[in-house]
């Protein structure tokens, strides 16, 4: 049995970096994910003018609940969805001018329901390049600025645009009604809203509509979960393999909502056990095909993806076509890779299809995304000659990736 520590949870991480940002008092995340995007993130805060102190361990931010203290910044977001969509916001509820950008993957990652929204609570955003992406400028002024009202958000293309606005509602003096039409990833608001709880805030839900009035984030402790999108890979391993591999940290009242993969590697016939504060995932000798709706848990379908082949029947996830707009096309990224193992596959607008076959080895084109490689380094475990053509993609939310899968490999059992 091997036991992985999965390091912390990127959206927590992120999300508690806004928090602690707006809130009054200091900060102290324990156990933060330190990674590329959550390092973008804590630049972008300094950037800001925020006092951010990172030791191992522990990350300290001292809150500024009147907005962002420097009248003026420039603000990188790198590859960070997280950063590129939920520091605009809290900039607009600040006053200055703000100028936000990001690599060119960030560049090509829709923001324009946000700069909608931005622009709907009275703030002025403007584009410095393509309509509806980066980079944007946000300015505010004492006559106008991010002072909130009533909208309706369209969040089926991302949930970040409403976390945004949701993180930095407490905020605004006259407080934030927001009606969502449509949403993808619904657990990440969930845990929006718990966090925000967590943090001292009333937030209103019915339904999909959700109310926050202008009120006041206390800083505080925070302890950050591992991270279980991360922990989709050594559990998919577990599975694969005929193996076992409990995470710890991870189990029931876990905030987020990809710890969910389990339940589909259950289905597939993987013996499965969520503890309080543990997951075990013991793989069975065999993996049952299945069809699988993944909206809610899409940053876990090139997991799915990558060990489909070893199913005994065809692999069909639906509804995941947000995911053509993450760090690459992720339908697409997943149906060329599968192509070069050799392994047949379909796809559609929000859909992909993957038939039973023998992976051979191949290269694997990465992308430039983090879950393309970590995913098919799980493929990796049974097909001997795969390689990764960016294998150190991975620092954006695991730097250490490679070395832990290798501490796993020579734990679990050897193909037979
Ligand atoms: O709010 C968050 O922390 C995230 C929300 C999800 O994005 P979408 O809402 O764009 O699907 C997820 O894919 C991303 O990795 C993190
Ligand atoms: C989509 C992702 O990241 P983000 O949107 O936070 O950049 C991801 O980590 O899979």
């Amino acid at each position: 049995m091997a036991v992985v520590e999965i390091p912390g949870s990127k959206s927590v991480t992120a999300r508690a970096l806004a928090l602690a940002a707006g809130g009054r008092g200091e900060t102290v995340l324990e156990r933060p994910l330190h990674s590329d995007d959550t390092e973008a993130f804590a630049e972008g805060l300094r950037s800001l003018g925020y006092e951010v102190r990172l030791a191992p361990g522990a990350w300290t931010v001292v809150g500024s609940p009147d907005g962002p203290p420097a009248a003026e910044a420039s603000v990188f977001s790198r590859d960070a969805g997280t950063a590129a969509r939920f520091l605009p916001a809290l900039a607009a509820v600040g006053r200055g001018t703000y100028r936000f950008d990001g690599s060119e993957q960030m560049r090509r990652r829709p923001v324009g329901p946000l700069v909608a929204a931005l622009r709907a609570i009275g703030a002025q955003v403007t584009h410095d390049g393509a309509e509806g992406h980066l980079p944007i400028t946000v300015v505010t002024t004492d006559a106008e600025g991010g002072t909130g009202g009533g909208l309706a958000i369209d969040a089926s293309v991302s949930s970040q645009f409403l976390t945004a606005l949701l993180l930095a509602a407490p905020r605004m003096p006259r407080g934030l009604r927001v009606e969502v039409t449509d949403m993808v990833s619904r657990p990440y608001v969930d845990m929006t809203v718990a966090m925000m709880e967590a943090f001292g805030v009333v937030v209103g839900r019915e339904g999909d509509t959700f109310t926050v009035a202008n009120q006041d984030y206390a800083g505080r402790r925070y302890p950050v979960e591992p991270d279980a999108s991360t922990a989709s890979y050594v559990f998919a391993a577990a599975a694969l393999t005929g193996g076992t591999v409990t995470v710890p940290g991870l189990g029931r009242g876990a905030l987020q909502g990809d710890l969910a993969f389990v339940d589909v590697l259950a289905r597939m016939g993987a013996d499965v056990v969520v503890e309080a504060d543990r997951t075990t995932v013991t793989g069975t000798g065999r993996l049952r095909g299945l069809t699988v709706n993944m909206r809610d848990i899409s940053d876990t379908m090139p997991t799915l993806a990558a060990i489909a082949p070893f199913a005994d029947g065809p692999v069909r996830i639906e509804d995941v076509a947000n995911t053509r707009v993450k760090e690459s096309d992720r339908l697409e990224a997943c149906a060329v890779n599968l192509r070069r193992l050799a392994i047949d596959v379909a796809t559609g607008p929000d859909w992909i299809e993957i038939h039973p076959g023998t992976p051979r080895g191949a290269e694997i084109a990465c992308f430039a995304d983090h879950r393309i490689a970590m995913s098919f380094s799980v493929t990796g475990l049974r097909t001997p000659g795969l390689t990764l053509d960016d294998p150190a993609c991975v620092r954006k939310t695991f730097p250490e990736f490679h070395e832990v899968f290798a501490a796993l490999r020579e734990q679990l059992p050897a193909a037979g």
